[in-house]
């Protein structure tokens, strides 16, 4: 730490490049926040991301650096909210060579692509691949059972000569519910739903899943076995852990009863489990093993994550260079509490915006505070970095592009979500760096286009919106307390400061932009 603060504190550190003329673009910075998100987002499209990862040559294709030989032999399967738009593509990749396919979308899926002109979406009409909707809420319901046990079935009657293509994306574990006999689809829900209300994580709750499930922890790559099964995985995790996305249905993994046990400990649910869960957790061997496959083989699936994230941020990165500023990647796993992460940005503005020396008690801050928003020392120290260049070797403007999930602790009745919360905190510890003509501008959003239960994905924010508030008579605290991120940014200046992108087709978690103007610096 000493040594990582004294590289602020002493030296020109910045001057180790050689100066470079600021190209500072016409764009306003709320402008270029924006037009960042929209890249990161257009570059997960569902479509997008199958395309640039499946490569066609004649009665082949190319997978991740692996060669499959076609002979109408693929089948295909899917499960999650961007997937009907990955099997779209995939139809116009694979023409006849695809023999038939299940998947599960969420309810309503195609009405609303179709009203959102995004057909190029959908499948043709004379497709062979059926298209089963459900998980009303997110939730598995009836319908989502059905289609799961369609896509057993499907699984199930391959040969070795057939070749399993299976999408998955974010909301995958809602739309493939295969209870473990004899946990029926409610007892399912109800342990599913009580984890979530408790505030346990996405990984704990779907290890919990995995273990109550016929399909998930490689229970669907087990069913298409001996099928060569492969999967391209557009990731809503942190990290993109293959075993977790959608719970990992064609990950094998080994269920530790004991793990499972303890999870539902933590969130004083053990107590009150079904007697059918506590029966499944307490058998030995594999799940799968009453299934009416023949073989105990765990399956083997190559998976691919196609899009995450990390992509995102990327692309996103490659366009903030199109518009002239200089894009720097802190990470794609910002994660806790929404309060800790504004002030992490709060103070990395300030760092950069110091019109005097860097001050390495801010660095200090930032180096202490990081870790706990799952941001690397080695990130911060990168990106603090780039920061001091821009303002010392007069790059021009800047732009932090980090990504993730960070959480809102409930305590209102609001409507809100965690971007819209994380934007208005940030706007408010960015108050007192108004610069001229603008000073740093930061934008929240959730790439699925939807931020919480409202229409927005986020909202973009400066140094301004405290008095821009208070001028308009509206109590910023009083709406933080309550939950109200949503009501405040609706009633501030007509909405004008909301993201609201509509439907993306797409989730890789949430984007965060923030751009630092050039800054005039005191010479003393
Ligand atoms: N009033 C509110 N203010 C702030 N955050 C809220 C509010 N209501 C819900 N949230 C947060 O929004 C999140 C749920 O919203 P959303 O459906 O966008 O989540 P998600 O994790 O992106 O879901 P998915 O990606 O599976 O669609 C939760 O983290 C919850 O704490
Ligand atoms: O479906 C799920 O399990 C979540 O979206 C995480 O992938």
């Amino acid at each position: 730490m000493a040594r990582i603060l004294s590289l602020f504190r002493s030296q020109p550190f910045l001057a180790l490049l050689g100066r470079r003329n600021p190209t500072f673009c016409n764009m306003s910075m709320d402008s270029g926040a924006r037009e960042t998100f929209r890249a990161a987002v257009e570059a997960v499209q569902p479509d997008t991301v199958v395309r640039q990862s499946i490569e066609r040559n004649g009665d082949s294709v190319v997978i991740d650096g692996r060669r499959f030989t076609l002979s109408h032999n693929m089948h295909l399967v899917g499960f999650g909210k961007a997937v009907l738009g990955m099997a779209a593509e995939v139809e116009r990749i694979l023409g006849d060579h695809l023999v038939r396919g299940v998947i599960s979308v969420p309810h309503g899926m195609q009405q609303t692509l179709q009203q959102h002109g995004k057909s190029h979406l959908l499948l043709k009409a004379d497709s062979r691949i059926k298209v089963m909707e459900g998980a009303k809420h997110n939730l598995p319901d009836d319908d989502s059972l059905k289609a799961a046990e369609g896509i057993k079935q499907l699984a199930t009657e391959l040969t070795e000569k057939d070749l399993l293509l299976v999408l998955i994306s974010g909301g995958g574990s809602a739309l493939l519910p295969a209870p473990v006999p004899p946990i029926s689809l409610q007892e399912k829900l109800d342990v599913t739903r009580r984890l979530a209300a408790a505030g346990a994580t996405i990984q704990e709750l779907n290890k919990v899943r995995r273990a109550l499930s016929l399909l998930k922890g490689g229970g669907l790559a087990h069913h298409a076995h001996p099928a060569q099964v492969v999967s391209l995985i557009l990731s809503d995790v942190i990290g993109d852990p293959l075993d977790l996305i959608a719970s990992g249905p064609t990950v094998t993994c080994e269920v530790w009863p004991e793990e499972v046990l303890s999870i539902l400990e933590r969130h004083k649910l053990l107590s009150s489990m079904p007697a059918s869960v506590t029966q499944v957790l307490a058998r030995q061997g594999p799940r799968w093993k009453d299934s009416n496959k023949h073989s105990d083989s765990p399956g083997e699936a190559l998976n691919a994550v196609i899009g995450s994230n990390t992509v995102a941020l990327t692309c996103a990165g490659r366009r903030v260079r199109e518009l002239g500023f200089r894009p720097v990647v802190l990470s794609p796993g910002v994660c806790g509490d929404v309060r800790l992460v504004s002030r992490l940005y709060g103070l990395l503005a300030r760092f950069a915006c110091s019109q005097e020396e860097p001050s390495p008690e801010i660095a200090a801050e930032v180096l202490r505070l990081g870790p706990e928003v799952g941001v690397e020392s080695w990130d911060l120290c990168r990106t603090m970095q780039v920061l001091g260049e821009g303002r010392a070797e007069g790059w021009g403007a800047t732009c932090v592009l980090a990504g993730g999930e960070p959480t809102v602790e409930l305590t209102g009745k609001g409507r809100g979500g965690r971007n819209q919360e994380l934007a208005l905190r940030v706007g408010l510890e960015l108050k007192g760096l108004e610069l001229p003509p603008q000073g740093p501008v930061f934008l929240s959003g959730g790439t699925d286009g939807q931020d919480g239960p409202t229409e927005a994905a986020g909202a973009v924010t400066d140094a301004g919106l405290y008095d821009e508030a208070q001028a308009q008579g509206l109590d910023i605290d009083g709406f933080l307390s309550n939950n109200d991120s949503y009501t405040f940014f609706s009633r501030l200046s007509g909405g004008e400061r909301l993201l609201v992108p509509g439907l993306t087709c797409t989730n890789v978690m949430d984007v965060h932009v923030l751009l630092i103007p050039p800054i005039p610096i005191k010479i003393s």
